[in-house]
């Protein structure tokens, strides 16, 4: 590591297309990690504003205008060639068809389906980010019954990532509900995560495990799952879950909501607030929104919505 390097500011992109693939680049000849795949993009220029820089990158290296782009992650990584400072985007729309100006192969991929490769050494989470969906949906037997809960998730082949949230159910209850979430969920391709004690889930069939809020604050290492996520409200709480090198973070609530009656929403001026040194790992914006929130919430800078009542009207 050579953090006595002055850390470049390099901007790249994910040219997003509406089933969800996106686009990567070959790094042309000449340049460190020659072959290797990125996120098209390259460094600022001395006093050029990260949006900026975007668009021209993208302008120079494959003549396309971008349209439409929202903020999403950052990293810092350092390279034995340089260290740079990340800022990604995802790409929403743009004006024009990619040519290579410089060389390069360009590839369209699906997210955990990787035809090309290598990727450079920094980019595996942002990578591995890209599998996660707009929408992340939390259970609700809790206030609807355990039956009508199933069915609603029956009828919504659409939610592919289920945090299952029933803090009323002892261990044996919440195994058998998680189980029949998987039959459900696994064959859509999606995935299950469990709010409880990640010693509980041993040989359960789910992906991964979402930590509230206390265990979040006790957690010294990341638990050993697929998928790790956190419930966070501060930007500390964010800096410690990527610190254990979770996977991402519900960060709310951002309007007023049944389930803290009472307490001052953030509002997406609060929410924007707390990843104002850039995020790491993606954040979902949570509390009092819906599906038709996605906008604002990219907008903002979160990967997408967590939705609770919002997902199962
Ligand atoms: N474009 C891009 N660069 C990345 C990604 N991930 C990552 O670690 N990097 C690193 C590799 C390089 O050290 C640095 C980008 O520098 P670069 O040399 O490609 O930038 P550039 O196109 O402006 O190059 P140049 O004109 O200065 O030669 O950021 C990524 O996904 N896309």
């Amino acid at each position: 590591m050579q953090s006595d390097h002055k850390i470049i500011p390099v901007v790249a992109g994910a040219l997003m297309r509406p089933d969800g693939s996106f686009m990567l680049g070959s790094r042309p000849e000449g340049k460190p990690y020659a072959g290797y795949w990125e996120f098209p993009g390259g460094k600022v220029e001395p006093g050029e504003a990260p949006f900026a820089a975007l668009v021209r990158e993208f302008h120079e290296e494959m003549g396309i205008t971008v349209t439409h782009a929202t903020p999403w992650l950052t990293k810092v990584h350092h390279y034995e060639h340089a260290s740079v400072h990340l800022t990604f985007y995802r790409i929403w729309a743009w004006d024009g068809t990619p040519q290579p100006h410089e060389g390069q192969d360009f590839a369209w991929q699906v997210p955990g389906q990787y035809t090309v490769g290598p990727m450079l050494p920094a980019n595996g989470p942002i990578l591995k980010s890209l599998e996660l969906p707009d929408v992340y949906a939390i259970s609700c037997a809790h206030e609807i019954g355990v039956e009508a809960f199933l069915d609603a998730l029956e009828a919504r082949p659409e939610l592919t990532l289920i945090q299952l949230r029933e803090p009323q159910l002892g261990r044996d209850e919440l195994a058998a509900l998680a189980e029949r979430v998987a039959a459900i969920v696994h064959p859509r391709g999606g995935k299950v995560v469990v709010n409880a004690d990640p010693a509980w889930l041993a040989g359960w069939p789910v992906d991964g495990v979402h930590l509230n809020g206390q265990r979040l604050a006790e957690a010294t290492v990341r638990p050993d799952f697929a998928w790790v996520g956190a419930s966070v409200h501060s930007t500390e709480e964010l800096n410690k879950a990527a610190e254990l090198g979770l996977d991402y973070v519900l960060l709310g609530h951002v309007k007023a909501t049944a389930s803290h009656p009472g307490a001052a929403p953030l509002g997406w001026d609060g929410f924007e607030c707390r990843l104002a040194g850039g995020t790491p790992l993606p954040v979902y914006a949570l509390g009092g929104l819906s599906a038709a929130d996605l906008g604002d919430a990219r907008a903002h800078g979160a990967h997408g919505v967590a939705l609770m009542r919002g997902a199962w009207r």
